[in-house]
């Protein structure tokens, strides 16, 4: 059986079911199906040999059967697909939960091995669906605004498996109901990806356009924005921020749509409509954005729609909250006690977007847990040609400091209406990797745009070139000085691998075991150029470390237990899940059971094969 023939090339995951019952095969298959994987069956071995030799599988099935030999011909065949086709992820299902069983298939090659209970087809699924969105090699994170373009259960899961990390719900735009509906669909089809709710912070806006209309303002006319409610046109528009009538004087310069329009002001009327010279003309539409970079606004962030926001946010138990039009760590101060006030805890990311947190930075970075470079509105508020050097220096701060970091805003705007980029724009999300961000973000190229898939493949692609064109050690090892005493343990194991890759034994992954996410993070700070397995037990501590380059969450399936145990646990799991492989020699970092209130204090060493041999 085969589902529907994909239109492109984001749903052609390939699956073969071995199974003799043919009940038992067409339950499954109906759930695959439904995740939009094209699936195969085969009765008999000897049929799946023959259909693996003639057509490539991205998964294989295999249920092993009652009793031996027929387990031991399951086993054979996983040998041969794995020779035969090594990219290949075999899933074993079988009744038989013996540990020598279980270790033999995994050096045979199998990807996982699940035990037969009244949940298994389900299971399967679940695990088949979470392969198909093959482990990606890529390092940095991909932001993506969700949108119109996007927002469909369709159009979430093709972003998913293009690679999207974190999601991006910008509340200046959509109702609470829409971003509502999105959450629900983002958490049922991934248990992984994070959410990022963006708050709008002292933004100004544009009123509505009669029919929502697109005008266009010619340069020299005059063009009244209001604080009295109309719907605009060419000549008049209102505003959604009242006191700005008094809070401009003539002479100050405003910009429309991201700096597209200049206005000059001339004079204000009757204390409610600002009568202004069209500078630079251009098309305007509902909705968009005014700066008003010399005016001193009265308005803080959070404003009363921000508050309203941040309690859906915290309702809705989002993983970060972008904070806009930050200016200093007192901003975030009155965040952090709304979100507190709302009963939650969501890490912030301040919005680095006007002139006043440029000077105010070191104390902005140091008061959140992520920052946005938002170039948007940056290149308005300051001179356009100033934001390439403050990003780098943004940026630069925040690796220094192990703050993780986000750079943003027309990564790949031409894509929002061309199927290829410009050259520049290429070179622009390359770029920002080799400054060291730990994510690149989308605006609207996957809101809104017309090709959001292909754009976060590219970009996926870009990211993955730049990465591989770093040095193996992404910095020279950072000096810990000033740091405490137990981030020796960072430097410590960047050291390590660069020692290990120095003798010709590479390191593939770290292991870290993680109850807050701050370990991981602090592996990360010193860069070890190879991924970071940051093995938790809490899912929100997982879906938070997806901002964090090089780090790779992992929801511990075992429950809690000594910290050695949960080590040896994650790295069996970790091969489980095709994360690191049979030969490979991993470095861990974790607490002990004797001094529990410690940090990360225990470092090991482990060829993933001796680890196997033991449990057999
Ligand atoms: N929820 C949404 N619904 C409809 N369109 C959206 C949504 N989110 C974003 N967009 C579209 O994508 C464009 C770019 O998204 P982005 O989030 O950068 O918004 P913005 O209005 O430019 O600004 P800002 O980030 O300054 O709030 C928006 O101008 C809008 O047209
Ligand atoms: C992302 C955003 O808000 C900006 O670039 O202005």
């Amino acid at each position: 059986m085969t589902t529907d023939q994909g239109q492109d090339d984001v749903t052609t995951t390939k699956a073969l079911i071995v199974d003799e019952h043919a009940a038992h095969r067409s339950a499954l298959s109906q759930l695959l199906a439904r995740e939009d994987l094209h699936v195969h069956q085969a009765e008999t071995f000897e049929s799946a040999s023959r259909i693996v030799q003639e057509d490539h599988f991205d998964i294989v099935i295999v249920d092993l059967g009652p009793a031996q030999p027929r387990g031991r011909a399951g086993l054979l065949l996983t040998e041969e697909i794995k020779k035969r086709a090594p990219t290949t992820q075999i899933v074993i299902v079988s009744e038989d939960q013996s540990v020598g069983l279980i270790v033999e298939a995994m050096h045979k090659g199998a990807s996982d091995y699940i035990v037969k209970s009244d949940a298994f087809a389900n299971q399967v699924a679940a695990l088949v669906r979470k392969l198909s969105r093959r482990q990606s090699l890529r390092r940095s994170k991909i932001v993506c605004t969700i949108g119109l373009a996007t927002d469909s259960e369709e159009r979430l899961a093709q972003l998913l498996d293009a690679g999207m990390d974190v999601a991006r719900l910008n509340f200046s735009h959509g109702e609470h109901a829409w971003h509502r509906l999105v959450c629900e669909r983002l958490r049922r089809l991934s248990d992984q990806v994070a959410i990022m709710g963006d708050i709008q912070g002292p933004k100004i806006r544009i009123g509505r356009m009669q029919e929502d209309r697109t005008v266009f303002l010619d340069p020299g006319a005059t063009f009244v924005l209001t604080s009295r409610p109309l719907e605009g046109d060419a000549n008049i528009v209102s505003l959604d921020y009242p006191s700005l009538p008094q809070e401009v004087k003539p002479g100050h310069d405003l910009y429309l749509n991201d700096g597209l329009v200049a206005l000059r002001v001339e004079e204000v009327i009757d204390g409610t409509d600002i009568v202004t010279r069209v500078l630079h003309g251009g098309p305007l539409t509902s909705r968009k954005g005014i700066n008003a970079p010399r005016v001193q606004l009265s308005a803080t962030v959070p404003t009363d729609k921000d508050r309203r926001d941040i309690e859906l946010a915290v309702a809705l138990d989002l993983d970060f909250l972008a904070v806009s039009f930050v200016t200093g760590a007192a901003d975030l101060e009155r965040v952090r006690g709304v979100v507190h006030e709302a009963g939650g805890h969501i890490p912030l990311i301040s919005k680095i977007e006007r002139a006043a947190a440029i000077d105010n930075y070191k104390e902005i970075m140091d008061a959140s847990d992520g920052i946005m470079v938002a170039r948007g509105d940056l290149a308005v508020e300051i001179p356009t040609e100033d934001v390439p050097y403050h990003q780098k220096d943004f940026i630069e701060q925040c690796n220094q400091a192990g703050v993780p970091v986000i750079c943003a805003t027309q990564m790949l705007e031409s894509m929002t209406v061309s199927p290829v980029p410009t050259r520049a724009e290429v070179n622009d999300v390359f770029n920002a990797i080799l400054d060291g961000a730990d994510a690149v973000m989308l605006s609207a190229e996957s809101a809104s745009g017309a090709y959001p898939i292909e754009t976060v493949q590219l970009m996926s692609r870009i990211v993955t070139n730049a990465e591989a064109s770093l040095p193996p050690q992404e910095f020279d090892i950072r000096d810990t000085a000033g740091t405490p005493y137990f981030e020796v343990i960072g430097h410590g194991i960047s050291t390590m691998v660069r020692h290990m890759d120095s003798r010709g034994d590479h390191i593939s992954a770290i292991v870290a075991i993680t109850r807050e996410g701050y370990s991981a993070r602090m592996l990360a700070k010193y860069r070890p150029g190879v991924p970071i397995i940051a093995a938790t037990h809490d899912p929100r501590v997982a879906r938070q470390l997806m901002l964090s380059r090089s780090v790779k969450p992992m929801l511990l399936d075992n429950t809690l237990a000594d910290p050695s145990t949960v080590t040896q646990m994650a790295i069996l799991q970790a091969l489980r899940e095709g994360r690191v492989r049979v030969d490979d020699i991993v470095l861990t970092a974790s607490g002990s059971s004797w001094a529990p209130q410690s940090h990360t204090n225990f470092i090991g060493l482990f060829a993933v094969r001796d680890l196997l041999d033991s449990a057999s």
